[in-house]
């Protein structure tokens, strides 16, 4: 596996340097509602290029619609979202905003790469016939660079002598590292990681959040984790957002949040956190 123990050295475009850049994402006023349900009552959010942004928050906080909505797997009830130029649910059309077509949205979708929680590999293909599907598919490349860039890309997640197994013949922390790679082909400008280890064994986790941190070397993809994982957010993340009851309640480096925050929810879920972890 090409990924780096050496923890500490991750290379990360310094903070100040992020924000002077333009925000390659814009949540405005974003609220979202399931039903008579609020589960997102407002977040402004703004995330810069290269930046490193882990999600926290109690159950049901919101978390993962958060993330959905910006892989436009789910629409917001009000407010605005923004990806690169482009706003994502809503296109101007002559001189009016209309809501947007399932081609713009595909444009949009395009420059996002997704891992969830469970892996959604396709199971009757092999690992590099799963990983070379979204660009000969989605981006119509031909299948020789497709094939090249994919096996780079197996390789870069350790798993290089894989590539013509099929997924149940993978541990889940191998399947996990797939869907990394099945993503990053698509070279993504902006990666979202779901809970991605919170189904797996805990031997097996250690393998994903290495493969996570050898990604974040990459200093031009944004990334947005949503963990469990304190401490490895406590690493990787140039900023952490706390959210609770659908707002987001606290945010700031992980020293800020994690360290000296004195928001009492916080304080709160971090006690409950660290309670149930044994820590
Ligand atoms: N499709 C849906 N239909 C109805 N309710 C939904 C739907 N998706 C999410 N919800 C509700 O919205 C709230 C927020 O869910 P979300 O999954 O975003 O929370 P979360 O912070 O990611 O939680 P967890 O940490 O448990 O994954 C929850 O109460 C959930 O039940």
């Amino acid at each position: 596996m090409s990924v780096t123990k050496e923890v500490s050295k991750i290379k990360q475009t310094p903070q100040s340097d992020k924000i002077k850049q333009k925000p390659i994402v814009m949540y405005e006023d974003v609220h979202k509602s399931f039903g008579d349900v609020e589960v997102l009552k407002g977040i402004n959010l703004q995330i810069k290029p290269g930046e490193k942004l882990a999600l926290i928050g109690p159950s049901g906080s919101g978390k993962t619609t958060i993330i959905r909505m910006l892989m436009t797997l789910e629409e917001p009830t009000e407010g605005n979202i923004i990806v690169g130029d482009n706003n994502l649910w809503k296109v101007k059309k002559d001189g009016e905003f209309k809501r947007a077509n399932e081609k713009h949205l595909r444009k949009v979708r395009g420059e996002i790469g997704m891992v969830f929680q469970h892996f959604n590999l396709f199971p009757h293909m092999t690992i590099l016939q799963n990983c070379m599907t979204g660009p000969v598919q989605v981006k119509k490349e031909s299948k020789a660079s497709a094939r090249e860039r994919s096996i780079q890309m197996l390789e870069k997640v350790g798993l290089g002598d894989k590539l013509d197994n099929y997924p149940n013949q993978l541990s889940g922390g191998q399947k996990q590292r797939v869907a990394m790679a099945r993503a990053l082909v698509m070279r993504p400008r902006i990666m979202l990681f779901d809970e991605v280890t919170s189904a797996l064994d805990p031997e097996l986790v250690g393998e994903v959040l290495e493969v996570i941190r050898d990604i974040a070397q990459d200093g031009e993809m944004a990334m947005v984790l949503v963990t469990h994982e304190m401490d490895f957010a406590q690493e990787i993340a140039d900023r952490i957002v706390f959210l609770e009851d659908g707002v987001i309640a606290e945010e700031g480096t992980p020293t800020e949040v994690l360290e000296q925050s004195t928001n009492e929810r916080l304080q709160s879920f971090l006690h409950r956190f660290r309670s149930s972890n044994g820590n």
